[in-house]
This record gives C-alpha cells, structure tokens and sequence, in this order.
C-alpha cells in the first residue's frame, strides 16, 4: 500500500500520534497514548523506559502484531525500506498478505524469548531457509547455503550441522543467535528488537549486543532496540526516544541525553543506573513513588506526581505540549527550559 504524505528521503519509518487502548472491566488502559516518533535509514534507536510505558506495544503496532484485545485508537504509521516502495502500515490488516510481505522481508524482528520467533517443531535450517525462500525467490539449494552462511555470520559453531538442529537442542545464547540469523536473513531495513538481551548472562549480553553492531554496521539496517537499560541504550544506540506511561517525554541523542537529558522523568531514570566506583553500602538513588495504576493515570502531565520540580496548579492540571531545543532535543515539560538553564546558570 502506498502512503499519501511525503516523507523525508532519509526516513525510513515515522510513527505519528500513535494510539492504543486496551478496554478491560476495570476501564481504558491508554497503553500508548499518542505516541510518535521516527527512525532514519540505518539509525539505531534506542526506546527506554520503566514497564508498562507501552514501548513493546508501539512496536507490536508497527509489526501489526498486537494482542487481540488492543484496539488501535488513531495516529498513522509510515514505512520506506530500502527498496523504495512506502508502506502505510497502520492501514494494514493485521495479519493480512500484505503484513506478511513487510514482515521477515523488510521488518526483522527479535525478542526476549527466542521461542517466540522460532517454531519448536521445525529445524533452524527450515525456518530460515523457507523465509527466504518465500521472499527472495531462492530456490531449495541455493537457500540452504544462504542459510549456512548466515548461521556462521551470526558465529554459531559447525552451521552446515546446525541446519539440522532444532531448537530445544540449542542453548539460550545459540538459540539467541538463530533468531538473529532469521530476522536478517531477507536483508531487512529495519530490526526490531524488543529486550533481545534482557534474559541473558552479562557475558552473552555482551557477545550479542557486539555481533548485532557489527550485523548493523556491515549491512546498513536501521534498529528500534527496547530496553529498560541505559547502560545498552550507552552501547549500541544513536539515538533514545524515552517513554513514560504511554508518551514519549524525551527524544535526544545519545551523547545529549546523557550530558543534558532535559526531562525530570530522564533525569531520574539515569541517576539510578548503578555506577562504578559508587561507595559500597551507600544507597543508589531512585526514582520516588511507582508507576502509577494504567487505570487512574495522573491528570496533567502524568509524572507530576514523581517529579522533584512539579509546580502545583500546572503541572497536575495541564499535559505539557513538546518542548523542542535548538539541538534537536526535545522534552515534554512545561519546565523543560527553565531546568535546562537552571542547570547551565
Ligand atoms: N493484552 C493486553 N491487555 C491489556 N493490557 C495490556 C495488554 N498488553 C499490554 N497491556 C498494557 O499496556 C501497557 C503497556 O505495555 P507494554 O508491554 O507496551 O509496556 P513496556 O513498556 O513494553 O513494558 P515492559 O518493559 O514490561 O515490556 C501496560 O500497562 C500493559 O499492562
């Protein structure tokens, strides 16, 4: 499907004001609620948050893989792979032919648990090699060495052997690497990869987050990485797109947000990274209070009632708008330049 607005020859997806909703007995839960945010060609975004902040189900709606229950409530999103064709793909049926040809062919997708991307009843050889079969057009042989060659891209040992495992036979960190090699195998524009590290040991996390930069910088695809860690956001990503309770509060790059992260929300989520060299038995800040019920989210901004500078009378009473920087940041704030100056004063 072809989108009717232009986008910038450099995008290559743009999600604008996105809604979704989930209706349940207790009431609307607004998982995402106007979310927007862009990705350029070959740019690795990071998307960071607390749980329930509704970065997977903005990602499930680019995928059009959301729960049954979601009910998509406005906002559009817009699709340019590499090929040059554009793609409205909030006006695709989930689960429609069309979806099918956007996802595996120019949408990678990885997850926290391998299992959700691989089929426990067929080998890796014939997962990948059907995925690509199906979108390039190879032929049976020709696809099983393309499979190999993959399996040993993604460094998994004896990959011609490994054509024929199945996955329960594979460890975490294998089974890891053959959804990697999966998603990539059409040449994808875009990997989506949602907490692909969260599950692992901090040496594996290492090893996979190392191979998915390398993957990136050799074949030039573009990543949305989820996380709820600053410390990987730091490690493999351009730029950071923070989300609390349904929003984005702050876009920024990497190096801005760390030196000059405008948002209180950011501001809070980052003094409570544990750091090196932080004195044995002293307590790491963290953000005061939780996140609040998805039922009775906060009128006005909804982190006034967490937020060290909340002004009474503003911020619990009006949503603040974006505030946009010269630099290209930009923060949900009503005192977003205030505290920025506050802090260069
Ligand atoms: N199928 C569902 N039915 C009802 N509510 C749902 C459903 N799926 C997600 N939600 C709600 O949507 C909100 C956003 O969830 P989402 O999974 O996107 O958050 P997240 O930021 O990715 O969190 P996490 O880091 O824990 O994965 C949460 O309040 C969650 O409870």
């Amino acid at each position: 499907m072809t989108a009717s607005h232009s986008m910038p020859a450099e995008r290559l997806l743009d999600v604008e004001d996105v809604h979704v909703h989930f209706p349940m007995r207790e009431g609307l839960v607004k998982a995402v609620n106007g979310v927007s945010y862009h990705v350029d060609k070959g740019e690795v975004l990071g998307i960071v948050g607390e749980s329930g902040s509704g970065k997977s189900i903005t990602a499930r709606a680019i995928m059009r893989l959301l729960p049954r229950n979601a009910r998509e409530a406005g906002g559009c999103i817009r699709f340019r792979p590499r090929t040059g064709e554009e793609f409205e793909l909030s006006a695709l049926e989930r689960n429609s032919r069309a979806v099918r040809q956007v996802r595996g062919r120019h949408i990678g997708m990885i997850f926290q648990e391998p299992m959700t991307a691989l089929s426990p009843v067929h080998s890796i050889g014939d997962q990948i090699c059907r995925t690509i079969q199906l979108h390039m057009g190879f032929d049976r042989q020709a696809a099983r060495k393309r499979a190999a060659e993959l399996l040993a891209r993604v460094r998994m040992p004896r990959p011609q052997q490994m054509l024929d495992n199945y996955p329960h036979q594979l460890s975490g960190g294998m089974r890891q690497r053959a959804m990697i090699a999966l998603a990539i195998s059409c040449d994808p524009s875009l990997l989506i990869a949602d907490e692909p590290t969260t599950a692992l040991d901090v040496t594996t996390e290492a090893q996979i987050l190392e191979l998915l930069k390398e993957l990136q910088a050799e074949t030039g695809m573009a990543i949305v990485f989820i996380t709820h860690n600053f410390g990987v956001v730091a490690d493999i990503a351009d730029r950071v797109a923070v989300m609390y309770l349904g929003r984005v509060v702050e876009t920024a790059t990497v190096d801005d947000v760390f030196y000059a992260p405008k948002h209180p929300y950011t501001k809070a989520l980052l003094n409570s990274i544990p750091r090196l060299g932080v004195e044995q038995g002293r307590r790491l800040p963290t953000i005061p209070g939780m996140v609040p019920d998805p039922f009775s989210v906060p009128a006005g901004c909804s982190f006034n009632p967490r937020c060290a500078h909340a002004v009474p009378g503003v911020c619990d009473v009006t949503a603040p708008e974006q505030h946009r920087f010269a630099n290209g940041q930009a923060a949900r704030c009503h005192f977003a330049e205030q505290l920025a100056e506050a802090v260069h004063a």
